[in-house]
């Protein structure tokens, strides 16, 4: 049996900042595993957890509005007595706790900042962009906040300052408490994974065993030992996630692995036979086609509501999956590519403390009885940990880099009512723009794009002739974890060339807008 690789762990407290899921994706980079768990959880599971360290992330409250709600750290977190870096509002609560003084800041900081590291702590010694005249070393960092710590609590120095907060950041090396006022989880604080590793390696003394290499052999044994001798049926959507599980079923059980792609209708352009073809005839797995598109296309007529499509899509989907079950022999069990962004989103959701903006099929949209028991070896992880385990898997680079593509595919790409017309334009639409994006060396900076069919008709003259067709919208997007985004400022140029093949080449489209709305406020998806 290979050596445990949760055994060095770190616990991220979330107290409800933005970044949250960025500080523990930063801790698995540096080979630590680490979980996420509410602030308020039960003092035996954070006991339970056995932590190596603690992070405390930010959050928009104020501790000195103190109120029965106000996010407190639990007493069970500081009697572990293993170290705790608090931050931006972990930093506050650690020392509002501790002893110290929170208070509203006269001047607020958010975004750039220069911090000045003060001693020698252990947290920051040597880390720094440059020094000023006097020898101190000197940090950009990022800052979101309104309030500071005014006076420090007993036992702790001042490890960092800015004009603005002169109790930038706090550190008692003896117990290894630290806080820092700033985020080093994000990119623009240009050593904050120096920093983060530092706290991880050095104070909390893990040595990184969350390797990819380490993460495919403790998920084949722990896949061998939950599914014995019976069989296993996946749905395999040719996307990232599905395939990178595909690749690890295969090698943890070889032919107990059967998976089932379902045509839906829905998909990109020649998507089938691509999925077809690197599965079944490059990688020597079982892989079942099944034409389901009259199936969903009938089951969503006349349906325009963006959640019943997504309802119905989820619900056929395991509808063919239990049909094809049944037809195979001792499948107990329905694997999925579900990836921990999902669980972490959907109990957020069952919690009451998060909105449901949209049940994604292979979560929110499962039916509650089920009749396969459900395999799902990627919930711990992260997209780009999925990605890196594929690559070592062997998956070709073509695919782990893909795009995500939703579940429900086109349905949730054509505004309302989806007829199979409105799909084939609009997959020819999308193909020439993936396409073009490809070509231009475009495909690799962005992480999403695709295209939107509107039900809009709109005037154009080609030739002479009126025409009297339909929009079509492009939609590119930057994000790292798909929880915010930017609209990717593709050049106008590039714009222009792709414009104008999809109306010149699809008879169906007399017009092309370009979507130039972030996440928030709007989503990636148009539904
Ligand atoms: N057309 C399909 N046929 C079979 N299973 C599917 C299909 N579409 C989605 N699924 C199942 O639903 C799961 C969730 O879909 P999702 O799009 O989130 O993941 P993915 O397609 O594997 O990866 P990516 O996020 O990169 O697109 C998939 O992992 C897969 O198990
Ligand atoms: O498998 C999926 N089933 C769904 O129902 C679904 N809805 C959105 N997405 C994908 O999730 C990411 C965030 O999308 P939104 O900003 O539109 O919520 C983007 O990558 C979307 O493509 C889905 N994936
Ligand atoms: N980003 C944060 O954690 C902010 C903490 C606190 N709400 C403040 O404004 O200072
Ligand atoms: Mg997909």
């Amino acid at each position: 049996m290979n050596q445990d690789i949760h055994a060095e762990r770190i616990l991220v407290l979330d107290f409800g900042s933005q970044y949250t899921q960025l500080i523990a994706r930063r801790v698995r980079e540096i080979g630590v595993y680490c979980e996420i768990l509410p602030w308020d959880v039960e003092e035996t599971r954070v006991q339970g957890f056995a932590p190596s360290g603690v992070i405390l992330s930010g959050g928009p409250e104020s501790v000195h509005e103190e109120t029965a709600q106000t996010p407190r750290i639990a007493a069970a977190v500081l009697d572990l007595a293993v170290p705790v870096l608090g931050i931006c509002y972990g930093m506050q609560a650690l020392a509002h706790q501790l002893g110290g003084v929170v208070e509203p800041s006269q001047t607020k900081e958010f975004g750039y900042a220069e911090v000045r590291a003060r001693g020698h702590s252990v947290l920051l010694r040597d880390i720094e962009d440059r020094t000023n005249d006097e020898g101190h070393g000197l940090l950009d960092v990022w800052m979101s906040h309104g309030d500071r710590v005014a006076e420090l609590p007993a036992g702790f120095k001042v490890i960092a300052s800015t004009p603005a907060a002169p109790i930038a950041g706090i550190g008692d090396d003896d117990r290894g408490l630290y806080g820092l006022q700033f985020h080093p989880e994000v990119t623009h604080t240009r050593q904050g994974q120096r920093i983060l590793e530092r706290f991880v390696r050095s104070v909390c003394g893990c040595t990184g065993q969350w390797t990819a290499g380490n993460i495919i052999d403790d998920l084949v044994a722990r896949v061998r030992e939950t599914v014995g001798n019976q069989n296993v049926l996946l749905g395999l959507s040719g996307g990232v996630d599905s395939s990178v599980v595909a690749a690890l079923l295969h090698k943890a059980i070889g032919d107990q692995l059967t998976c089932v792609f379902v045509d839906n209708g829905l998909l990109r352009l020649e998507e089938g036979d691509e999925v077809m073809r690197t599965f079944a005839r490059h990688m020597g797995i079982r892989v079942i086609r099944v034409d389901a598109e009259a199936r969903f296309l009938d089951a969503l007529a006349g349906e325009a509501d963006p959640e019943a499509k997504r309802k119905i899509i989820g619900r056929t989907f395991i509808e063919v999956f239990d049909e094809e079950a049944g037809k195979l022999d001792n499948i107990q069990w329905l694997a999925q590519g579900t990836i921990y962004p999902d669980v972490i989103e959907s109990a957020g959701a069952s919690t009451g403390k998060a909105h449901v903006i949209k049940s994604h099929h292979n979560v929110g949209g499962l039916p509650e009885r089920m009749n396969l028991k459900l395999l799902e070896p990627l919930r711990e992880l992260f997209k780009d940990e999925v990605r890196r385990i594929g690559v070592e898997l062997g998956l070709p680079a073509e695919m782990v880099h893909r795009h995500p593509f939703p579940g429900p595919g086109l349905g949730v790409r054509i505004l309302g009512e989806i007829h199979k017309e409105y799909a084939d334009c609009l997959r020819l639409a999308d193909a020439i723009f993936i396409a073009e994006l490809r070509a231009a060396g475009w495909y690799e900076k962005t992480s999403q794009a695709f295209a939107v069919f509107l039900p809009v008709r709109s005037v154009g003259v080609t030739g002479d002739g009126r025409r009297y067709e339909w929009v079509v919208a492009l939609r590119a997007v930057e994000t790292v974890d798909f929880m915010t985004a930017r609209w990717a400022h593709l050049p106008y140029e590039f714009l222009d060339h792709v414009s104008r093949r999809i109306i010149n080449e699809i008879e169906g489209i007399s017009r092309v807008v370009y979507d130039i709305s972030g996440k928030p406020p709007a989503t990636i998806e148009w539904e």
